[in-house]
């Protein structure tokens, strides 16, 4: 019979070893690590059992790392194996993890250098996903600015004990990882890591998106053809203010879990979305494009941003005091009922069985093949329009999210049962209502009530949506055709969003609905158009199309730990985060 390598298992080793004052029967068998207590009185002979793929390191001696690596004592019969390991607390959906540490005695010098040996090659045999050389990015001004020190405490002695060696560049302006992965060489790296929020990331998404279309010799501005796959791997280490990619994906923001997910090369994919106005690219979305509340909210919070992540709060509050709803034209394209709903309370959770089924059912072409649904995106076509929904009205909030987008502030998020990487999104349009209503649906998104059951809400399940203005508003319009030509990707020193000024913006020329609702919040008048918040960044551009990509980012989720610990769709997807 021949016998496939997964059967080999060539990595084997039983010994007696002690720890502390303790004797105990460790065993490595290729895939676990594991140690029985070698005492009457374990009658039920309990194990600890380490998979091999956690390891994180093995050093002589008797070690710490954290603050700093320091060998405590080395004698050179002893060696100090860490490893992941679960802790108690966390978030419904993900536990935080912490660096487990064991310090081993052997009977011999010899044993020891043989335990060292074998679990440093069934680590190399059984995690051949690590990565080896990073690229870090740290945004010193992300959330509480403590970027710098979360890098340096918590997450380089990890990298430094798991062997990878890392290039930290620390940013000094907006856009400057983006604009690295665009043009400096990258040769060697196996990934990007953001130290920051999910503006940071957003960044290292269009540079990584980006470069590879370039790469390839693609437009990311043909609304037409299919993204090329990307293989540089994102992670992230929150420290950011809402940090809700990392929260979505991992199910809690903890810069330790994420690094050591990182570590051990965990790997998700990530829908994205991507924006255009006309024919012209705006922005790649992997979390919330959201128009009215969500807008508005983002707007006045870059005026505050002095606040770090209270901001949002004090925003909120006053954007939601000053009562305001908007006209549009939402179009959409819904997705395949039959596979999933935003209403089923499903929860995805990393190999997610609709994931890898809807993945293959809705993308069924190659990269750089035209789009499955071109026509139906294409602004003046189509032969399939029939498909696409219209809702005309007036709106609190339409907000389109590919994920959850669960975070501290919503643990279960803007739509819970959204899908990491289906390709759909979720449309929520949020009708006019009372301010009592809007009040009540605001609140269920911080508890397990659920926020889709109120009767001015609906929700749906889309692969596409276009937004316009209503008939009568062809002034705004007007003046979003005259810029066009801008292209709309956001360029050095033209951040519209961050900025935060009202001046600034009304200087620049921007469109009549900027400065509407800019002069919303400090005059009586109520502004009639609102702005779009895509993934924490202002659009300059009210009509816009979002359609779901095939290309990918990835991010390790391993929210309710021990039902499916490990990821197994790794390198299968455009783009991949690992944490
Ligand atoms: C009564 C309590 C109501 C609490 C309602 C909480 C709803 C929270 C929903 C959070 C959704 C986050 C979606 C993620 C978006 C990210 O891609 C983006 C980039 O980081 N973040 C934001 O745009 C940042 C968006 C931040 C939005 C914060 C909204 C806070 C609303 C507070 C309303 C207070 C009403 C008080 C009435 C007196
Ligand atoms: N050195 C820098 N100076 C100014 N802005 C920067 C710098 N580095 C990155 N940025 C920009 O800062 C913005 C905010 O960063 P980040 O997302 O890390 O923090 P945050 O906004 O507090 O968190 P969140 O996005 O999670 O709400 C991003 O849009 C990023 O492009
Ligand atoms: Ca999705």
């Amino acid at each position: 019979m021949e016998l496939l390598d997964m059967d080999i298992d060539p990595v084997r080793l039983e010994s007696s070893l002690w720890v502390g004052k303790k004797r105990y029967r460790a065993a490595l068998t290729g895939w676990h690590l594991n140690w029985t207590e070698l005492d009457k009185k374990n009658r039920d002979k309990k194990t600890v059992s380490v998979p091999v793929s956690e390891v994180i390191g093995v050093e002589e001696g008797r070690v710490q790392v954290l603050p700093q690596m320091s060998v405590a004592e080395d004698t050179d019969r002893e060696f100090t194996v860490f490893y992941v390991k679960r802790s108690s607390s966390g978030s419904p959906y993900g536990l935080l993890w912490r660096l487990g540490r064991t310090q081993f005695c052997c009977p011999s010098r010899d044993l020891r250098d043989q335990w060292m040996t074998q679990l440093r090659i069934a680590l190399k045999t059984h995690s051949p996903s690590r990565p080896h050389r990073l690229l870090v990015f740290i945004n010193p001004f992300g959330g509480k600015k403590q970027g710098r020190q979360i890098y340096h405490s918590l997450v380089a002695p990890l990298f430094e004990l798991a062997g990878i060696s890392s290039h930290v560049v620390v940013t000094e302006r907006a856009n400057q990882a983006r604009d690295h992965i665009l043009k400096k060489d990258l040769t060697g790296f196996d990934g990007v890591v953001c130290v920051g929020g999910d503006g940071i990331f957003s960044e290292l998404l269009h540079g990584v998106i980006g470069r590879t279309q370039q790469e390839a010799g693609l437009s990311e501005h043909d609304p037409s053809i299919t993204l090329q796959s990307c293989d540089l791997h994102i992670g992230i280490i929150p420290a950011g203010s809402t940090d809700c990619v990392c929260f979505a994906t991992v199910g809690v923001n903890d810069p330790v879990t994420s690094a050591l997910h990182i570590i051990i090369g965990d790997s998700q994919p990530l829908d994205v979305c991507s924006v255009h106005h006309c024919s012209s690219l705006v922005r790649y979305s992997v979390s919330l494009v959201g128009y009215g509340f969500y807008g508005d909210v983002l707007a006045e919070s870059e005026r505050h941003r002095w606040m770090g992540p209270l901001r949002y709060d004090y925003s909120g509050a006053m954007v939601y005091l000053s009562n305001r709803s908007y006209a549009g034209v939402i179009q959409y394209l819904p997705a395949d009922s039959q596979l999933s709903s935003p209403r089923d309370n499903t929860r995805c959770l990393s190999g997610c069985s609709v994931c890898s089924k809807g993945t293959e059912r809705l993308f069924p072409h190659s990269p750089g093949a035209r789009s499955l649904y071109s026509s139906h995106f294409s602004q003046f076509s189509s032969d399939t329009e029939g498909e696409w929904v219209s809702v005309e009205g007036r709106f609190r909030a339409v907000s389109l999210t590919c994920m959850s987008s669960s975070c501290p502030r919503s643990p279960l998020g803007l739509s819970p049962s959204a899908h990491l990487a289906d390709g759909t999104g979720d449309l929520i349009i949020v009708r006019d209502t009372h301010p009592l209503g809007f009040l009540t649906f605001l609140h269920r998104h911080t508890s397990t009530q659920d926020q889709f059951d109120l009767p001015f809400v609906d929700v749906h399940r889309v692969k596409a949506v276009r937004f316009s203005l209503p008939t009568g508003e062809e002034e705004d319009r007007d003046e979003e055709r005259e810029r066009v030509n801008d292209g709309g990707m956001t360029e050095e020193g033209k951040r519209p969003s961050r900025s935060g000024s009202h001046k600034h913006l009304v200087e620049r020329g921007e469109e009549r609905g900027q400065k509407d609702f800019l002069c919303g919040l400090c005059c009586s008048k109520a502004p009639t158009v609102s702005v779009w918040n895509c993934d924490g960044e202002i659009l300059p551009h009210t009509e816009i199309s979002c359609r779901q990509e095939e290309a990918r980012s990835g991010g390790n989720i391993l929210a309710n730990e021990g039902a499916i610990t490990r990821v197994n769709n790794r390198y299968n997807s455009n783009i991949k985060l690992f944490f």
